[in-house]
């Protein structure tokens, strides 16, 4: 079981190239010894200043507990016994610097530059000169990570960060708003969001919980509720027809942002998972009101049971042996499965419960999705707005009542206990962190 104290000193290499100003390592406390036996005379600071640099030049990450243990000999040797006021559970990296120095208690600031001397000297035969920046991955650098095209009358708006899954960066959730406004203007009559890769979209990146500023943990989560209400206000108020094409598996806000689209086509080895508890949040994109809407009665009763895939519906298995239940409890159940525990539906499930309007097989789900796309762009563009607007306009006060309290609830979560523990966890697999 990994411990807290563990997983948050994995947090110190993702802080410590940035809050020292240097890539100066820092190690953790455990499994190290504080004396490492340097024999001759006392190390001057003068070979505090070489093993400072000595540090620079090593290629290998010698591995967090090495790099949080140096950081805590560094401070004590140079500032003595640790004088910070202890930081907030939400306050990973500053936590974990904390605990390393304040761990070191009164040792002598020249018994801390010895230990600190010897253990980079201990360990610098194994590091080399850095070796270049590793290039990015596929749309990883700035602005690569969502591409926006329009063509065909259609604006497509792809979420490229293959190697994350397409998790949604901070600037990525800017880049959205941006485009969608820009779509609102253009001349395209559809707007289309899908992923690169296998997956469409893994949703909010996990690693958007861990820069807290200064201000802290909950300045943090006061800022990212308003920025998160307005992005999902876009969607809300967006004028044309949204559609999804779900390329791959879709967890988080992207499944939960689509009660706000008005086509949702899904390849048949789409999944739609919404996680909130095991990660200690609630719901946001509307989807604790769109879902239950969705995931009404009638839904069943349209299914057609056996149906191929693509042939204007969804094969489903969806048999319901809710005997006597009123249909508001069946639709609250169904929503509920998904919001508050979890499961995740195919996507011949979802398509039953009403949040996927059609699901193709992958062999041919792009040829046939974007086949009918291009059709119902020579549709009159102000009849399809007009009907879109029509049909929208009824639920958007409603709509943006329930953002506000989604994302008010949510700057709570994010403050959590269960919140905080669940993403370090999430971080700390195979020393994510
Ligand atoms: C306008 C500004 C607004 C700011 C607002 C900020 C806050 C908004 C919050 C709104 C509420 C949103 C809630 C959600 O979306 S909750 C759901 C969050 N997503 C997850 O919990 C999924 C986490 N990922 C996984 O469970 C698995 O990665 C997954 C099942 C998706 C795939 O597993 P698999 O084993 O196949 O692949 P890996 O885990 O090895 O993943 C490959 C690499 O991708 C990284 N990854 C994947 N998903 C995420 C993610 N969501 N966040 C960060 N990183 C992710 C993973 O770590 C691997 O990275 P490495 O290659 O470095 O190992």
């Amino acid at each position: 079981m990994t411990t807290m104290a563990q997983v948050i000193c994995g947090l110190a290499r993702r802080w410590c190239f940035g809050a020292l100003g240097s890539p100066l390592q820092v190690p953790c406390l455990q499994a190290l010894p504080l004396h490492l036996g340097r024999t001759a005379t006392r190390a001057s600071q003068r070979d505090l200043e070489n093993a400072v640099h000595q540090v620079k030049l090593w290629k290998k990450d010698p591995g967090n507990e090495v790099k949080l243990k140096l950081y805590a000999l560094y401070k004590q040797a140079t500032e003595g016994p640790c004088n910070l006021p202890k930081p907030g559970m939400m306050d990973l990296v500053n936590k974990a610097k904390w605990d390393a120095w304040s761990a070191l208690g009164s040792l002598p600031k020249e018994t801390a530059r010895e230990n600190y001397v010897d253990l980079v000297s201990s360990l610098s035969a194994a590091s080399e000169p850095p070796s270049p920046a590793k290039p990015a991955a596929d749309g990883e650098q700035a602005g690569g990570d969502l591409v926006v095209t329009s063509e065909n009358h259609i604006t497509t708006i792809t979420f490229n960060r293959p190697a994350k899954k397409n998790a949604i960066t901070t600037q990525m959730y800017q880049d959205i708003m941006l485009a969608l406004q820009a779509a609102s203007k253009d001349d395209s009559v559809l707007t289309v969001l899908t992923g690169n890769g296998e997956y469409y979209c893994s949703g909010n990146d996990l690693t958007n919980f861990t820069d807290i500023p200064p201000e802290g943990p909950e300045e943090k989560a006061r800022t990212n509720a308003i920025l998160l209400r307005e992005f999902v206000d876009c969607f809300i108020d967006f004028p044309k027809p949204l559609v999804a094409v779900v390329n791959g598996p879709a967890v988080g806000i992207s499944v939960t942002l689509l009660g706000l689209f008005d086509l949702v086509y899904a390849s048949d080895r789409a999944t739609f998972h919404t996680p909130f508890g095991p990660l200690g949040l609630s719901p946001e994109g509307c989807s604790s009101y769109t879902f239950p809407k969705m995931m009404g009665p009638s839904k069943l009763s349209r299914t057609k049971v056996g149906s191929r895939a693509g042939e204007g519906g969804c094969q489903s298995q969806a048999t319901v042996s809710l005997q006597g239940r009123g249909l508001g409890q069946l639709v609250f159940l169904k929503a509920a499965e998904m919001l508050i525990f979890g499961r995740k539906l195919t996507a011949q499930e979802a398509c039953a419960q009403g949040l996927v309007t059609e699901v193709f097989p992958d062999s041919t789900f792009q040829k046939e999705v974007w086949t009918r796309l291009r059709a119902y762009t020579k549709l009159p563009p102000n009849a399809v707005r007009t009907s879109r607007e029509v049909m929208r306009s009824k639920g958007r006060e409603r709509l943006h009542a329930v953002n506000a309290e989604e994302c008010g609830a949510l700057q709570q979560r994010w403050l959590s206990e269960e919140c905080t523990s669940a993403v370090v966890r999430f971080l700390s697999r195979r020393g994510k962190l």
